[in-house]
């Protein structure tokens, strides 16, 4: 099947709205990526057929499960080459969209792929979660923050709940683990002011592969303590 095609299909069995001008937007997105990959690391995956599949429909697959408003604001930590942000603010144009990641030579792409796409309400942040927790530019300041293959769920929490509003919500793209880690990550989300609201299974389209979105709401601010100094949290996660 021709790439667009593919991709418009995944959409429609994800119940995602895809317009023409976004399935072109995906398929820059692709370009860019490959060309890119060439030159620095920014993917394993080298096959066009498996960026749809893997990344952009793995990633849209949260989109139904988003309540997006006119003025919803989303942060994607660890998004190294854009996933899950980019996707999801390609299908959800009105989201204003914070790239973060401690890798510079991954916000070089990303700056280049958002004006080629023509992308508007697209801020890409250099820094590590951990010094961006705590600037108030940034502190509890998102309605969502999503994240996808950054760190086991304890971590994870400590790095983006401090992203979130009391009233919004971490959504996280998990493996199979996800239910195992949810509970090892019991005592950080209670110390984080979170709670686990739903967890979905997501089979991709035109795969056997499947993974668990875990939604997190913020019921609590997140103490000033919280995040931890880089190196700690991943040394020693909260319990
Ligand atoms: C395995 S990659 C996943 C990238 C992307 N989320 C995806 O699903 O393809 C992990 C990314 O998280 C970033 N990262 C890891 N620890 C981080 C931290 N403490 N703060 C910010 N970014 C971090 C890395 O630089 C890398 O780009």
């Amino acid at each position: 099947m021709e790439n667009k095609m593919l991709l418009q299909s995944c959409c429609e069995q994800m119940h995602v709205q895809l317009s023409e001008q976004m399935a072109e937007q995906f398929m820059t997105y692709m370009s860019l990526l490959l060309e890119w990959n060439e030159k620095m690391n920014l993917t394993a995956i080298t096959e066009e057929r498996e960026v749809i599949l893997k990344h952009f429909a793995d990633c849209l697959s949260l989109v139904p499960y988003l309540k997006i408003t006119e003025s919803t604001k989303i942060i994607d930590v660890g998004t190294g080459a854009g996933f899950p942000g980019l996707p999801v603010k390609i299908a959800c144009p009105s989201v204003s969209m914070t790239l973060l990641d401690s890798l510079q030579k991954r916000i070089g792409f990303l700056e280049e792929a958002i004006q080629s796409m023509g992308l508007r309400e697209v801020a890409c942040v250099h820094s590590r979660a951990e010094d961006g927790g705590q600037n108030p530019l940034y502190r509890e300041q998102f309605d969502y923050c999503v994240s996808r293959a950054v760190a086991n769920l304890a971590v994870l929490a400590e790095y983006c709940l401090p992203f979130v509003k009391v009233g919004g919500t971490l959504a996280a793209l998990k493996g199979p683990d996800a239910l195992d880690e949810i509970k090892e990550a019991k005592g950080a989300l209670e110390k984080l002011g979170g709670k686990v609201t739903e967890v979905i299974d997501v089979t991709i389209p035109f795969t056997v592969l499947s993974h668990k979105l875990i939604f997190i709401e913020k019921v609590a601010p997140t103490p000033t303590a919280y995040p931890r100094k880089a190196g700690k949290i991943s040394k020693n996660p909260l319990k």
